[in-house]
C-alpha cells in the first residue's frame, strides 16, 4: 500500500515523462484505469512514483469518472493513465482471514481489477514465490494482464532469465512480458509506451496537470498510517487504523504565507497491548510517528503543519462493519 507516500509536491522540471499537452484535442486522446499489483516488496510503490513523475500536488477531479481511489495520473502526449488502488494487496499483516476488513479488501480487489484497463502484475525478475502465486491467482480473465519483471539490474547474465520468462508464460495468457527496473527512466518510458495502446480511446478524466484526486485529509492520514506502520515494523498488527479526527487550515500570522494546516489523528488499536506498542517507551515512538508524519507533510503540502495523534483501543473494529464504514472503508 502506500504507493502514493513518496510523492512529493510537483516541482518544475522534475518527473519524467509527464510531456502532455493540453491541448490533445477530446477526439483524439486515450484514457484507462491501469491497477499495478504483486506481492510486497516487489517495488509496486517505486514504479508508480517514476510513472507519476515524483510530482503529486493534490488537485480534485474534473469529474468523478471512476469509482476507485486514484492513487496517480500520468499523462503523457496524447495519453493519460489513470492508476487505481488495489488495497486487498496490501495485506501484509492479514490476521485472520475472515474478518469483515479482509472480507471487504478482497471485494475491492476483485472489482478494482475486474474494471481497470490494463493490469500490471509485478515480479521479481527471475523469481516466482508463493506469494506472487497467490497475486496471479486473482487476475480476472479476459483483461489484459502484463507480466513487470522488474528488479532486472539485479540479473547479472540477461540469458539466465530466458528460462524463467518460458516458464513465466505457462503460468497465464500474459498480455505483454516486460523485464525493466522501476528506477531506470528509459524503462519508464517504455513501459508507458507499451500500456498506452491498451488505454481506450476516450477524453481524459482529469486535468492534464492533474496527479491524484486523493484530498490532503486523506493524504495526511495515509502519511500517519506509512509512519505508524513503519515505526511499529511487525509488531503492530495489520488491523490498526489512523483516523482524521479533525482537519482544518487557519490564516497564518505572517501576512502573505500559506494557511496553516491543523491535523487531529487517532489511530485506531485493538488491544491495550498495541497501544504500548505505538506509544513507546516514554511516548518516544507516539511523538516520532507525528514528528515525521509532520515533517512529511509540510514538505509536500508546502506550508506549516501541526499533528496531533490520540492512540485509541477498540476492539473488534475490523470485524465491525458499521466502523469499517466509519474508518473509510466503503
Ligand atoms: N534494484 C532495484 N530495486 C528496486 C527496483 N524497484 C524497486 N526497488 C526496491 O525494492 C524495494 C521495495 O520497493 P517498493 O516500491 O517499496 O515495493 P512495494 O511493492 O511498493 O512494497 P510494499 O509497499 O511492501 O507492497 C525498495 O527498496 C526499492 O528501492 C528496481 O527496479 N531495481
Amino acid at each position: 500500500m502506500l504507493a502514493n507516500l513518496a510523492m512529493a509536491k510537483k516541482s518544475e522540471g522534475q518527473g519524467e515523462g509527464q510531456g502532455a499537452e493540453a491541448t490533445v484535442p477530446a477526439d483524439q486522446q486515450r484514457c484507462g484505469a491501469v491497477a499495478i499489483v504483486g506481492r510486497p516488496n516487489v517495488g509496486k510503490s517505486t514504479l508508480m512514483n517514476a510513472l507519476v513523475g515524483q510530482k503529486v500536488s493534490i488537485t480534485s477531479a474534473k469529474a468523478q469518472t471512476t469509482r476507485h481511489r486514484i492513487t496517480g495520473i500520468r499523462t503523457d502526449g496524447d495519453s493519460q493513465f489513470v492508476f487505481v488502488d488495489t488495497p486487498g494487496f496490501q495485506t501484509r499483516h492479514v490476521a485472520r482471514g475472515t474478518s469483515a476488513l479482509n472480507r471487504n479488501l478482497n471485494k475491492t480487489v476483485q472489482a478494482t481489477l475486474g474494471d481497470v484497463d490494463v493490469v500490471l502484475f509485478l515480479v521479481e525478475a527471475g523469481k516466482f514465490s508463493a506469494d506472487d502465486e497467490k497475486v496471479l491467482a486473482l487476475m480476472p480473465a479476459g483483461k489484459p494482464v502484463f507480466l513487470v519483471a522488474n528488479k532486472l539490474d539485479t540479473i547479472h547474465r540477461r540469458a539466465d532469465l530466458l528460462p524463467w520468462l518460458q516458464t513465466m508464460q505457462t503460468r497465464h495468457a500474459f498480455a505483454e512480458f516486460v523485464p525493466m527496473s522501476s528506477n531506470k527512466a528509459d524503462d519508464i518510458r517504455r513501459l508507458a509506451d507499451i500500456v498506452r495502446p491498451y488505454l481506450p480511446q476516450q477524453p481524459w478524466w482529469y486535468d492534464a496537470e492533474a496527479l491524484t484526486d486523493r484530498t490532503d485529509r486523506f493524504l495526511a492520514s495515509e502519511i500517519i498510517r506509512e509512519k505508524l506502520f513503519r515505526l511499529t515494523g511487525d509488531e503492530l498488527p495489520y488491523t490498526s487504523t489512523v483516523v482524521i479526527d479533525t482537519y482544518s487550515e487557519e490564516p497564518s500570522p505572517r501576512p502573505g504565507a500559506s494557511p496553516m494546516v491543523k491535523v487531529a489523528a487517532s489511530i485506531i488499536v485493538e488491544r491495550d497491548s498495541h497501544k504500548g506498542i505505538v506509544i513507546g517507551d516514554k511516548g518516544e515512538r507516539l511523538k516520532r510517528i507525528g514528528t515525521e508524519a509532520r515533517t512529511e507533510l509540510e514538505r509536500l503540502m508546502g506550508t506549516k503543519v501541526f499533528v496531533e495523534i490520540w492512540v485509541k483501543v477498540r476492539s473488534g473494529w475490523a470485524d465491525d462493519d458499521t466502523r469499517l464504514r466509519a474508518y473509510g472503508y466503503e
